[in-house]
C-alpha cells in the first residue's frame, strides 16, 4: 500500500505539488495520469527518496522508503529507464542489482527472461539499447527484487504495441497476485487499458480520482449530434431555448439529451434525418479538467490560429 498525505513539493516560488493525497492499494493498478509537468514525477520521485518533501509524506506500508530496510525488496522502482550505465551490458546491471540486494544470482536470470532479454540480447551494452529495451530492463531491475510494490514513471515510453501489451499482462497479472502499482502517463488511453484506479494531475493539483465507473459519473453528460432538412432553422430554436449548438462538419452538436432535441424539432415541424447520443468520454473529462495545464491550449492562445505557419 501506498499512502501520499498532503504531498506539497516546492521548487523556489514555483510549486510542482500542491498538498496531494492519495493511496494505491495492493491488488490494483494505480493510473497516475497527467499532461506533461503536471508533476507525476516529482510526486513519484518524493516516493522513493529522491526528492524531499515541502510538507506532508509518502508512506510505503506504513513506512518511509529511507526507513525501508533493504528498499528493493520492498518496492521496485523505474523512474527513467535511460539512467543506467551505457557501459554495462543488461546482464550486469541485474548482477549488480542482486548483489546489492543479496538475491541469489539465479533471480537474474528469471527477471531477464520475465522481460524478454534473455541470452545475447542480455550480453549488450545497455548503450547500445533502443528505448523499448531500456524499459525492459528498468522493468526487469524493478522487479528483480520479487517487490510488493511497484513505482513505475511512463513504463511503456518507447515500447513496440506488442511490447505495450505485455507489459499491460505482467502487470495486471502483478497486481492479480496481490501486488501494489503505481504507473504514470500522460497517455489517457494507456492508463484506460490497464488501470482499476485512476488519478488525474494537473498542475500539481488532483483534479479527480476513482475507479472508471466514479470517473464516468463526473463526465458532464450527454449530447447530441443531428441532422435535419433544415439545420439552420433547427440550430436557431435550439438556441432560442437556450441550448448551445456548434456545428460539427455537416451537423449539429446540441448539448442536450436526444429527447430534448427531437422535442424541439417537433416543436418546429424540422423533419430530423439522423440523431445520435454522444457522451463524453473520459479523454474529454480529462481534457476538461487539466485545460488550464495543457501546454497545447497555452500554446495556441499564445500563437492564434496560423501564426506559426
Ligand atoms: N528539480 C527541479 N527544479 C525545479 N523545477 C522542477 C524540478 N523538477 C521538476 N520541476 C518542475 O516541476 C513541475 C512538475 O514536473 P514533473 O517532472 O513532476 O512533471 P511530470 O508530470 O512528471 O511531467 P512529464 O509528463 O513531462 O514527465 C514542472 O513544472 C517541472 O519543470
Amino acid at each position: 500500500m501506498i499512502d501520499v498525505t498532503h504531498l506539497t513539493v516546492r521548487f523556489g516560488h514555483h510549486v510542482a505539488v500542491d498538498d496531494v493525497s492519495f493511496q494505491c492499494r495492493p491488488g490494483q493498478v494505480t493510473g497516475f495520469l497527467g499532461p506533461n509537468g503536471a508533476g507525476k514525477t516529482t510526486t513519484m520521485r518524493v516516493m522513493v527518496g529522491l526528492t524531499a518533501p515541502t510538507s506532508g509524506e509518502v508512506t510505503v506500508d506504513g513506512r518511509r522508503y529511507a526507513d525501508l530496510p533493504n528498499p528493493g525488496r520492498h518496492v521496485g522502482v523505474l523512474l527513467d529507464a535511460s539512467a543506467q550505465h551505457a557501459g554495462r551490458t543488461a546482464r550486469e546491471v541485474l548482477v549488480l542489482a542482486a548483489r546489492t540486494m543479496g538475491l541469489p544470482l539465479s533471480r537474474v536470470d528469471q527477471a531477464l527472461e520475465l522481460v524478454g532479454l534473455a541470452g545475447t540480447e542480455a550480453r549488450r551494452r545497455v548503450g547500445n539499447y533502443s528505448l523499448g529495451m531500456r524499459q525492459r530492463l528498468g522493468l526487469a531491475h524493478a522487479l528483480i527484487g520479487d517487490p510488493a510494490v511497484l513505482v513505475l514513471d511512463e513504463p511503456a515510453n518507447g515500447l513496440d504495441p506488442a511490447g505495450i501489451r505485455w507489459m499491460r499482462d505482467l502487470l495486471r497479472d502483478y497486481a492479480a497476485r496481490g501486488g501494489t502499482v503505481l504507473l504514470s502517463s500522460h497517455l489517457l488511453h494507456e492508463v484506460e487499458m490497464v488501470a482499476d484506479e485512476i488519478v488525474m494531475i494537473g498542475s500539481g493539483r488532483i483534479v479527480a480520482r476513482g475507479d472508471r465507473g466514479q470517473l464516468a459519473d463526473l463526465q458532464s453528460g450527454e449530447g447530441s449530434l443531428v441532422d435535419s432538412e433544415d439545420n439552420g432553422r433547427l440550430a436557431a430554436a435550439l438556441t432560442d431555448r437556450g441550448l448551445t449548438v456548434t456545428r460539427d462538419a455537416t451537423v449539429l452538436k446540441v448539448a442536450a439529451p436526444a429527447l430534448e432535441v427531437s422535442r424541439v424539432a417537433q416543436e418546429e415541424h424540422v423533419l430530423l434525418t439522423s440523431l445520435v447520443t454522444q457522451r463524453d468520454t473520459l479523454e474529454d473529462l480529462f481534457l476538461e479538467l487539466t485545460a488550464d495545464t495543457q501546454r497545447d491550449v497555452a500554446a495556441r492562445s499564445t500563437h492564434p490560429e496560423g501564426a506559426l505557419r
